[in-house]
Parts: C-alpha cells; structure tokens; sequence
C-alpha cells in the first residue's frame, strides 16, 4: 500500500473521529508499525486540525509502546492551546486501549521579524551510488524499505560490530508521493536504523523511545523522489541507551530538518 493511500486515510480522522485504521505488514519493522509512518498518520491527522498559515515547527513523538500492523487502531486530536499566532496539538495512536505512540506537535505562522541567523550547516556526502542503495532483502531488511531507498556513504548495516556509530548517507521513496508534505518527511527521516546497532556484534533488540524533530523555514517545495542528505551522530551511549542527533538536507543542500533521538538498545 502506497504511503499516499494511508496518510489519506488519516487526514479523514478529523470528519470521522471514530476512524479504524489498519497498517499493513508491508510497513513493518520488526514487531511493530515502522515508526516513521506512524509519527507521518499522527501529524497528518493533526494537520486537518489547524490553519495551514501556521506550519509544523516542532513535532516531538515518544513511542509508548508497540504500535502493531495488521491490528486495528484508532487516531485521537487534542487541541492543548490556539494562541494568535502558535497551536499545540497532541495526537495520540490507540491500540486495543493502550496508548501506542503520541505526538504533541507545534504549527505556527511567520511573522515579521528583526531577527535572521542563516543556517550554516554544510555536508559534503558524495553524491547516492547505484551500488550503495541497500538491497531490500527478506528476513534481513525490515519490511518497510521495500518502500523506501537509503544509500549509506558512512556507516554499515546493523549486527556487524562497525567501529563508527555515525550514519551518513541518502535516502528518498521508491515510488514518489503525489505531493511531497511534511508527513511525508516525518515518514522518511526515521528510515536509518538507530546508529548503535551496527556497532553490535549479534542481533539484539533496539527500539526508539522518543523522537524529537525541528523544522527549518522558510523551505522550498521537496519533489516527490528526491534524495534527501542525513548524517546521524552518537552523541553518547551507556546504560542500554543512546542519544543520536541527525541533519537531513534537501537536494540544494539547505537544512531542512534537526532530528534527536532516544533509543533503548537491548543487548
Ligand atoms: C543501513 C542498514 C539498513 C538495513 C538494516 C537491517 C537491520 C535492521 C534492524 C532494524 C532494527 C530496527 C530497530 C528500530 C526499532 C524501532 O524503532 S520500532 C519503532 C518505534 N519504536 C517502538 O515501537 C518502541 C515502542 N516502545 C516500546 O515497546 C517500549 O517503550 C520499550 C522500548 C520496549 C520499553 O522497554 P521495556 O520497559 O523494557 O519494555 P517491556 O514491555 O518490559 O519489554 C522488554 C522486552 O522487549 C524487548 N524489545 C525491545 N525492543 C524490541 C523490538 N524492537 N523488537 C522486539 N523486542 C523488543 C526487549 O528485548 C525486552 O525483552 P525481554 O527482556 O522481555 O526478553
């Protein structure tokens, strides 16, 4: 099922509150719902809620616990608070009455400002390589890069005790989205797997508990399959979990999106 279709789907929560929705296994990672795609049906539930003036600042998504696939589950929007010029939304996924996933998510407008600090983050990622696409392959890949292509410039794949715990690579959707919205960059951005799982030397478990993302604006208008640059580093890792910030750019190399992690790892 094309992304499209599912974010279409959840755009329709806000005329029929009581909408079921269903992910196919197609979208799975592991046990659960590819966490990208859930943050990306939260937001464009969310979005139905709010004037499009006021675009999406900041979206911090904490996953509570497994959200599955092929299991029904339903979508709940809360407006928190509508100033003048920011709104506060908290959407949550409810699955067999257990809280799964839960977005709180920050729109706001522009506004005539003396202040501007360009962004000066640059990255010199060598240009995607046919031969660096990761090969979708069963039982070794998660179901949903069937979806998705990511080209690793820096890093390896996970299980195979690389010494660097960094990630810097490309990634883009296999079959281009209609229009490419913010649900769609929420959807791809999370689509590298946690950058501590290619340092371990066997397969263990690892999931990400919170997820916290910044958007940069004003931002020119993303095309449907266009590569987008990301480069993840470890800022710190003990204790079974990891702290990872990542850079995603656009094609033109502008800063589109700061990405910060938790993730529990379970070796
Ligand atoms: C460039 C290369 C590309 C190719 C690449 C190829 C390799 C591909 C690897 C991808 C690997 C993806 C790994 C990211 C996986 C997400 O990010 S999944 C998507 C979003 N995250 C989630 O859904 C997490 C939801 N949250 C939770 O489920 C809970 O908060 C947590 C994290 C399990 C909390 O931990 P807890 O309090 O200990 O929870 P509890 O219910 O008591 O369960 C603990 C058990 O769960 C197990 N567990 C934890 N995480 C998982 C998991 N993901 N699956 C199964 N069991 C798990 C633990 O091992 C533990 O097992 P036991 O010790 O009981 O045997």
């Amino acid at each position: 099922m094309h992304i499209d279709e599912l974010l279409a789907l959840a755009k329709t929560q806000k005329s029929n509150p009581n909408l079921v929705l269903i992910i196919p296994s197609g979208w799975s990672q592991g046990l659960t719902v590819y966490g990208g795609l859930s943050a990306g049906l939260l937001y464009a539930a969310a979005r139905e809620y709010v004037d499009l003036t006021r675009v999406m600042r900041s979206n911090s998504t904490n996953f509570v616990g497994p959200l599955m696939t092929e299991k029904t589950f339903t979508i709940t929007v809360e407006i928190l608070r509508e100033g003048k010029n920011v709104s506060q939304v908290m959407v949550r996924a409810i699955q067999e009455n257990k809280t799964c996933v839960v977005s709180q998510i920050c729109f706001g407008n522009s506004r005539v400002s003396t202040i501007s600090v360009p962004n000066q983050d640059t990255h010199n990622i060598p240009s995607p390589l046919r031969e660096g696409i990761i090969a979708d392959a069963e039982k070794v890949t998660p179901a949903f890069l069937e979806h998705l292509d990511l080209s690793i410039q820096e890093g390896g794949m996970s299980f195979t005790a690389q010494k660097t715990s960094n990630y810097h690579g490309w990634l883009r959707f296999k079959k281009a989205p209609t229009i490419f919205t913010d649900a769609h960059l929420i959807s791809i951005i999370d689509a590298w797997p946690p950058t501590l799982l290619q340092m371990l030397n066997a397969p263990a478990p690892g999931s990400s508990v919170s997820w916290n993302l910044e958007f940069i604006h004003p931002q020119r208008p993303i095309s449907g399959n266009e590569w987008l640059a990301y480069q993840a580093h470890t800022r710190q890792a003990a204790d079974g979990y990891g702290h990872t910030e990542a850079n995603i750019w656009d094609k033109e190399g502008e800063l589109i999106a700061i990405s910060r992690q938790t993730v529990a790892i379970f070796d």
